[in-house]
């Protein structure tokens, strides 16, 4: 059963994300009209033989003409300009949210372009995968993940809870932080990890003493799972590191002082330091499994539409 939440919706950014929106909106009937607008002809050519919406422009500023939701999903540094070259467009009324990785730095971008009378209200969805681009994305992404909102102090709570409806609609479950704390958050359990990637696999690429072929033919599948993380889209995490740098900082500092430990421990012998950590953090994994955050278990994310 289709329920429409709005009338036109405006998706500014077909990747990953905006096209796995674009997908569950049509699946789920969500808007009488999808506009798409995106930066590149070539994307917006391809969003269209994949039927993603129902008009098509490369002018951001054009696609947000009486939209009532406009859903900005582009790298978190360009958040800005897309904000700038929509504001004299935005319908007095319409909630206008993106879906970025960083939150504080998007708001200082955002904020100061949109005008009174129109709804800003950070999101985030906590899902994706290390692709990129409209062929990436599949409907269903959002289902049983979490998404975050980041709102303002001023945010008008008809408008959140129209926002909120629609990533309920797509399976979503939803969390409300104040944007420091969600900076925070990400850095250690989603940037850090990234980083921690891209670091290996360069180090991995950079041995003179293993060759390349070697680090691929006996991959194990620790390593494995950080190629597949470090294969992410180098525009969207460059932003991310750069938005985010503060706490991502921070947050390596603390890395370094506890790698630090672990290493010292290694040379030493110490396996009773070694052994007590390795025990503790095992618990971690399965506070996330009982959690029912494990996103390899079978019934991920059927709880929220298929009741
Ligand atoms: N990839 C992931 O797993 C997740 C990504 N995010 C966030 O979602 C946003 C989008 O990421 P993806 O969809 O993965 O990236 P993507 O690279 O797949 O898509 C980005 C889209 O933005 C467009 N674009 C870039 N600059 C633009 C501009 N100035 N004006 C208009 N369009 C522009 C590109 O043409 C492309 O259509 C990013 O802010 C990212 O931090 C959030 C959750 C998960
Ligand atoms: O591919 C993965 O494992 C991810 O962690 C995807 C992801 C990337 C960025 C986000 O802001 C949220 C989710």
């Amino acid at each position: 059963m289709s329920t429409i939440l709005f009338n036109r919706i405006t998706l500014i950014g077909i990747g990953l994300i905006g096209s796995s929106i674009a997908r569950d909106i049509k699946a789920l009937g969500l808007a009488h009209e999808v506009v798409i607008s995106t930066r590149s002809e070539a994307t917006l050519k391809r969003a269209e033989e994949l039927g993603l919406g129902d008009r098509y422009t490369v002018s951001a500023a054009e696609a947000v003409r009486d939209a009532d939701l406009i859903i900005v999903s582009v790298p978190v540094g360009s958040s800005g300009t897309v904000a700038e070259q929509i504001a004299p467009n935005l319908k007095p009324g319409a909630i206008l949210t993106d879906v970025g990785s960083t939150k504080a730095s998007v708001i200082a971008q955002m904020a100061p372009h949109v005008p009174e009378g129109v709804h800003f209200i950070p999101g985030h969805p906590l899902a994706g995968t290390e692709k990129s681009g409209p062929d990436a994305g599949f409907a269903g992404l959002f289902r049983g993940r979490w998404c975050i909102f980041t709102p303002l102090p001023e945010t008008d709570e008809t408008a959140l809870g129209k926002l909120r409806d629609f990533w309920i609609a797509l399976g979503s479950r939803i969390d409300e932080m104040d944007p420091q704390h969600h900076d925070k958050v990400l850095a250690i359990v989603s940037h850090l990890p990234h980083i921690i990637a891209y670091n290996i696999v360069g180090t991995a690429d950079d041995l003179e003493t293993v060759t390349e072929s070697e680090v691929i033919k006996y991959s194990a599948s620790g390593f494995r799972d950080f190629t597949r993380l470090a294969a992410s889209d180098p525009t969207m995490w460059r932003d991310v590191c750069l938005h985010n740098k503060d706490a991502i900082l921070e947050m390596l500092a603390r890395f370094s002082e506890d790698l630090a430990y672990l290493q010292r421990a290694i040379r030493w012998g110490e396996g009773d330091k070694l052994f007590e950590l390795f025990a503790r953090t095992r618990t971690i994994r399965r506070s996330i499994v009982q959690a029912g955050q494990d996103v390899d278990a079978p019934d991920f994310g059927r709880h929220a539409l298929d009741k």
